[in-house]
């Protein structure tokens, strides 16, 4: 049961994010595409028909690349630029964690170093790698050691070291933010996008309340903030996972997405329906 990783579909999901969600910029190989259960040459081959599908269809693929193995993560990062890919992430390692801020930020660079001309961005995810240093403190001195830094992906909910992080921006950072049920509060801390699982799904819900509050609409980003919480919330009551995501996704969007790897477990399938029954209520589909 090793459950296969199943490229040809790719092309179909990227047209369903393309033309049913809006979703143009994509995410490969982070949590949601177990990444970490995934050997070094799967990656690859994901990251080459991502970059190959996507192309004319994708605005941006961003990379991450971060794995246990320094070896590996820079394996990955050269491979990126040579699939075309447009930028590359890292979390940090979570075995042997790093012991401080200082550690983290000489892997990080040891990775970018392979490939100078990429855009890189630092993948902060406390609640998986169970490394909880401040990624304020992670960014500090890191433009310096890192040319190609661009960076954040922020997927956790400590918005004080969100805005901290914010508030050093050099003018040339980009950041985005990944608990995708308090995406508003971190809009207004100053996020520029989002990344995270349940845009897969929700991806258009979530560019109309980018669009309402380009428009200043506060009220109507709100009302699309609280609906994508209902969601989420029912979804947690019901379980929500890894798993859970993965069959919303093959639900909603109709495709053969498959199970996640061992060794997490599939979810119960009348759950995951339950909450796709919910999304179409709570959003005001018929
Ligand atoms: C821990 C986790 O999986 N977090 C998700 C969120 O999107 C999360 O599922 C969502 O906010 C619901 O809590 C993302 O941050 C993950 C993500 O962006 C990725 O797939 O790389």
């Amino acid at each position: 049961m090793s459950r296969e990783v199943n490229l040809s579909v790719i092309g179909q999901y990227v047209d369903y994010l393309v033309l049913k969600q809006g979703v143009r910029k994509v995410f490969v190989n982070g949590t949601t595409g177990e990444s970490v259960s995934l050997s070094v040459e799967e990656r690859k081959q994901l990251v080459e028909e991502w970059c190959q599908k996507g192309k004319g269809k994708l605005e941006e693929v961003i990379v991450h690349v971060g794995c246990s193995s320094l070896k590996d993560c820079q394996e990955l990062a050269r491979h990126a630029v040579k699939a075309g890919a447009d930028g590359i992430a890292v979390i940090s390692p979570s075995f042997f964690k790093p012991p401080n801020a200082a550690a983290l930020r000489m892997f990080l660079q040891e990775v970018a170093a392979v490939a100078p001309a990429l855009p890189f961005y630092y993948y902060h995810i406390p609640s998986m790698t169970g490394v909880h240093l401040l990624a304020s403190d992670v960014l500090e001195g890191i433009d310096e050691m890192i040319p190609s830094f661009r960076g954040l992906k922020f997927s956790g909910s400590d918005l004080l070291d969100f805005g901290q992080c914010i508030s050093c921006n050099p003018g040339h950072w980009t950041y985005l933010y990944g608990m995708d049920e308090q995406l508003l509060a971190a809009l207004a801390m100053g996020a520029d996008g989002a990344v995270g699982s349940t845009y897969n799904y929700m991806g258009s819900t979530v560019n109309r309340l980018l669009a309402a509050l380009d428009k200043g609409d506060l009220a109507q980003a709100r009302t699309l903030q609280f609906q994508m919480q209902e969601i989420i919330l029912f979804a947690m009551k019901n379980g929500f996972s890894l798993a859970m995501n993965k069959q919303m996704m093959c639900e909603l969007s109709g495709l053969p997405l498959g199970p996640p790897r061992l060794p997490l477990l599939p979810c119960d399938v009348a759950k995951a329906q339950a909450v796709a029954q919910k999304l179409h209520s709570a959003l005001g589909h018929q």
